[in-house]
């Protein structure tokens, strides 16, 4: 009976938590997905995936084993595949809704669907691309991106594997001379692909060019064997995302015909002669819409760690906040709401910079298709900063979210241990992002150099040499704090370009008085990516058309957000004199405010991210709260709770027991 009251109280307790809503819901949503036209879609799409049978787990995929894992995944990201084929759903459309979720553990296919599809699209030329992409397109070439190998991941030009020319038989022969050149790492390469794309040192006339893409068939396209001189195979359990076969490759003196380099911006000419791309950057394009969309898919997983928390924040009682008084929500506590609310915050803030990013993207395109390559380094330097930014910050807050739910946020079925381990990887891979942050920061001395000799640098940057435009804005407005993080940023590169200077003198070498700096370098990257981050959140929600009550909760998350960011960097705002300890206090003071604030939207702001509960697949995030019992039945799947007595018990437990050792 009292079990029961426990049960109808948490459903009684989201109601409530909704009913105190001060905005539309379902207009936030439509924001957050880019339109009402594409909230409709998204829910059409997720409907008919949800509503089949073939994509529920009858057994959690926590309890099969590695093979039984990925078996499963293959075969629902198949059956997904060609449901979405049936249907007409082209993959991009798919992948903005959360249908993906039905892949428990890991897409093996995703590789193929974005990297290869991107590679082959941005680095074939015309004619390779009609031998391919239909193919591609058609799921018969299973295709991977081969860059990583054990010995260099981030050094591209240290890769060993060689492609050398053999003008006799006009064919690349593909070699791997040392255990260090071995591929290792590219998704689907262990038993999924058949084709991959593999970078390699290209040799022609006695010559190196360095690593070149090639278009490299794997397996045979019938049997899927793999042929002969291909050596390769999966790499073993990861932290997380293990039905994606991550994989080995090893090349025997392997031959392919010529045309296969792909040859969009470099080729080798028949006869082995060697014609060098107009534009050295111009295969950016692929990277920037890769980091793109990893900075898209940063802010879903975010948004659904900060939905499992809050929702479960809501329904949870511990502890007493007056003594003697019953134990309230956990979502009370002050300190539970600056674990949560900035995270929500967060969100948009991501999700705002990325749609930023994407507009510069197709303005780049356009400029590029018309021959002006001028702009391409800044959206590369854009992108690289974002994707930083927002995978750290969407693992920190995916981690802060776990523990924000206790005990129960370490359990699997809570959903937040997969939600971490399919994130953190985003720091590694499509550039590390220390890496990263050290060529951004590289663009901003140099663009901080050039703004100071009175040569032209990109929009971005034009501030680090500007004139300060503190006094124009109300002392801790909006604007004021936008302005107090670019003098701060400004003035961090300033200062760390002289401690270059410095220490260039001291070394006589660039690169000792570079690495001498580098971690100071790594902070001006990342203050200058955060400055960026809430100008877009901020001139977004000044922009954004909609009702009042959705822009003052949207004005409240990002005010929050701003003053949270110069809490945790106050040290840079003291140093540069842009905000006083007063003013800081002052901030301070505001924020928990705003925290108490917003405290009462919190669940109506992770319902806008419109989660359905299938895809989010939490115990302790479900719309109607009932966590307790979600937890419990969960634990009833379990193949130990199978019998009373295990296996174990006869086997090794009782023998030790019964011998009084
Ligand atoms: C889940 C997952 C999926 C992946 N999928 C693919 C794939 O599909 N295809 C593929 O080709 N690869 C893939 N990778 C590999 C990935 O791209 C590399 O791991 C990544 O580029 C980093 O390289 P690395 O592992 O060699 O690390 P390293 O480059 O060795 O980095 C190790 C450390 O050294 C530091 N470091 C390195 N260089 C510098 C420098 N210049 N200055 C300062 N510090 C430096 C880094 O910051 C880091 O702390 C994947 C990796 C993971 C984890």
């Amino acid at each position: 009976m009292s079990e029961k009251k426990d049960l109808q109280d948490c459903v009684e307790e989201l109601r409530r938590e909704r009913a105190q809503c001060s905005f539309d819901v379902e207009e936030l949503t439509n924001i957050f997905d880019g339109g009402k036209e594409l909230t409709a879609r998204r829910r059409e799409i997720e409907h008919l995936i949800c509503s089949d049978p073939a994509f529920k787990d009858e057994v959690p995929p926590e309890y099969l084993s590695h093979e039984d894992l990925y078996t499963n995944e293959v075969r629902k990201v198949t059956h997904l595949m060609r449901k979405l084929a049936e249907h007409n759903i082209p993959l991009r459309e798919a992948s903005i809704t959360q249908v993906h979720s039905v892949l428990r553990d890991g897409n093996p296919l995703i590789v193929h669907t974005s990297m290869f599809a991107n590679a082959l699209a941005s680095l074939a030329n015309p004619k390779q691309q009609q031998q391919w992409v239909p193919l591609a397109e058609k799921n018969r070439i299973i295709g991977t991106y081969a860059q990583t190998e054990i010995g260099h991941g981030t050094f591209v030009r240290g890769l060993e594997t060689t492609a050398i020319f053999d003008p006799e038989t006009k064919e690349f022969v593909l070699h791997s001379p040392t255990i260090t050149s071995t591929k290792w790492w590219p998704g689907g390469l262990g038993k999924t692909a058949n084709a991959a794309i593999v970078m390699a040192q290209l040799y022609t006339q006695g010559k190196c060019y360095g690593p070149h893409p090639f278009f490299v068939q794997l397996r045979d396209f019938d049997t899927h064997h793999s042929l002969p001189g291909v050596i390769l195979g999966e790499i073993g359990p990861r932290l997380g995302i293990n039905s994606q076969d991550n994989g080995y490759l090893r090349f025997d003196h392997y031959r392919i015909p010529r045309t296969n380099m792909l040859m969009r911006h470099s080729q080798v000419l028949e006869d082995g002669s060697y014609v060098k791309p107009i534009h050295n950057k111009l295969s950016y394009g692929t990277m920037v819409w890769t980091r793109v969309a990893i900075v898209h898919s940063c802010s879903k997983k975010l948004a659904c760690a900060v939905t499992i928390a809050t929702r479960y924040s809501a329904v949870r009682h511990q502890s007493e906040l007056v003594p003697g008084k019953p134990e309230p929500q956990i979502l009370e506590y002050q300190t539970q709401q600056y674990k949560l609310l900035p995270h929500i915050a967060s969100v948009f803030a991501i999700l705002f910079s990325a749609s930023s990013v994407l507009r510069m993207q197709r303005n780049v395109a356009a400029s590029i298709s018309k021959g002006n390559v001028e702009l391409l380094p800044e959206l590369h330097i854009l992108s690289c900063a974002m994707k930083a930014l927002s995978s750290q910050d969407s693992t920190q807050g995916i981690e802060t979210c776990r523990l924000a739910c206790g005990g129960h946020g370490y359990i699997a079925s809570s959903g937040l241990p997969s939600l971490y381990t399919s994130t953190t990887c985003t720091i590694t891979y499509e550039g590390e992002n220390t890496v990263l942050l050290l060529q951004v920061a590289r663009y901003l001395i140099k663009s901080y150099r050039a703004g100071l000799e009175g040569l032209p640098v990109l929009p971005s940057v034009m501030y680090l040499t500007a004139p300060s435009a503190m006094h124009q804005s109300p002392p801790l407005s909006n604007q004021a704090l936008i302005e107090a993080f670019r003098i701060s940023s400004a003035n961090l590169v300033k200062e760390t370009e002289s401690r270059l200077c410095r220490q260039f003198n001291l070394e006589q070498n660039f690169h000792y008085a570079w690495n001498r700096c580098s971690v100071a370098l790594v902070h001006c990257a990342e203050l200058h990516s955060r400055y960026y981050m809430c100008e877009k959140f901020l001139s977004t929600v000044e922009s954004i058309r909609a009702s009042d009550r959705v822009r003052s909760v949207l004005q409240d998350l990002c005010r929050l957000y701003l003053i949270h960011h110069i809490t945790l960097n106050q040290g840079h705002f003291l140093r540069s004199g842009t905000l006083s300890g007063v003013d800081l206090s002052t901030l301070e003071e505001e924020m928990y405010e705003l925290l108490a604030k917003l405290r009462p939207q919190a669940v109506p702001l992770v319902d806008a991210f419109d989660f359905r509960d299938e895809l989010l697949g939490s115990t302790l995030g479900a719309w109607d709260g009932r966590v307790y019992e979600r937890l419990y039945e969960e634990a009833q799947k379990s193949p130990l709770n199978k019998t009373d007595v295990s296996k174990a018990y006869h086997k090794y437990l009782q023998p030790l027991m019964k011998s009084n050792l």
